[in-house]
């Protein structure tokens, strides 16, 4: 089954808003993972208005393991104030998985993956240096991307595909052309040996329709809807219910997804 990395950047920014410790971001972990999720993702920015270092480390001790850490982030930017940079940070987390992600600093949120060909220079020793520290590799690549085989010719071991534009043709009810460039990405990075990863403003409405579509689909990591839709229904029952659609074929109803694990 496609793996849930629940995105915790969104409890930062409300911790965040007040200073202090509430909601706890180690609170919201262990939640995530009794509910089932199969991962933990953090996209931490230089800005330091998600995810901060200090939480980096808590999500280390807090996850022990049991699942798999994935740290995202522009690894081309240097340090700045106390954020001690990308690489840093994995070097220091040793995280399952490194997403790497073409941010500016001052970007609201992702909009956009890689040119791979522009930036293949600085991304093969970058790619190199994270796997050195042993982190899987993943590029954040657009649905378009016209040469997704060039991340495998960089040592990357997977993709995530960047579905903000997947989302928004799914909510204006056209999604025909955007859900082909997905598949289409998809089929030409796993032929090339590439795992294949999906992620940004995936919700309850459209994630269906993508897994279907995409049978390679390896991990998806959401955030932004999920915690919305957290707000209303509370954070285990959501996990529960993105964890029935990706299991997609009838075997994991919500019950059994709301079902205590050992
Ligand atoms: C790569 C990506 O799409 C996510 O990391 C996204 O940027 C996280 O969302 P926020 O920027 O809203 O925290
Ligand atoms: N890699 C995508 C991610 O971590 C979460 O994106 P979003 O669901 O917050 O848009």
């Amino acid at each position: 089954m496609t793996v849930l990395s629940v995105n915790l950047n969104k409890i930062a920014v409300l911790r965040n808003s007040r200073g202090d410790d509430e909601p706890d971001i180690r609170k919201a972990c262990e939640t995530v993972i009794a509910a089932g999720a199969g991962g933990i993702t953090v996209h931490p920015r230089p800005d330091q208005r998600h995810v901060r270092p200090g939480d980096v480390d808590a999500l280390v001790e807090q996850i022990g393991g049991r699942v798999e850490f994935n740290i995202e982030g522009n690894g081309f930017a240097g340090p700045r104030g106390s954020y001690p940079g990308l690489v840093a940070l994995v070097a220091k987390a040793r995280p399952a998985q490194c997403t790497l992600v073409p941010d500016s600093d001052a970007q609201i949120t992702s909009d956009h993956g890689f040119d791979l060909a522009a930036d293949a220079a600085r991304l093969r020793p970058l790619i190199a240096e994270l796997k050195a520290q042993g982190a899987r590799v993943s590029l954040f690549v657009d649905a378009d991307c016209p040469d997704v085989e060039r991340a495998a010719e960089l040592g990357a071991d997977r993709i995530e595909i960047y579905t903000g534009p997947y989302a928004k043709a799914f909510a204006r009810g056209d999604h025909g052309a955007a859900l082909a460039d997905c598949v289409r990405v998809a089929e030409r990075a796993h032929a090339a040996g590439l795992g294949v990863n999906a992620g940004h403003d995936l919700n309850q409405a459209n994630l269906g329709t993508l897994r279907q579509a995409i049978p390679q689909l390896a991990e998806v990591s959401i955030g932004h809807a999920l915690i919305g839709e957290a707000l209303y229904d509370g954070l285990s029952t959501t996990v529960a219910r993105y964890l029935a659609i990706l299991s997609g074929n009838g075997t994991l109803n919500i019950s059994d997804a709301l079902r205590p694990r050992p």
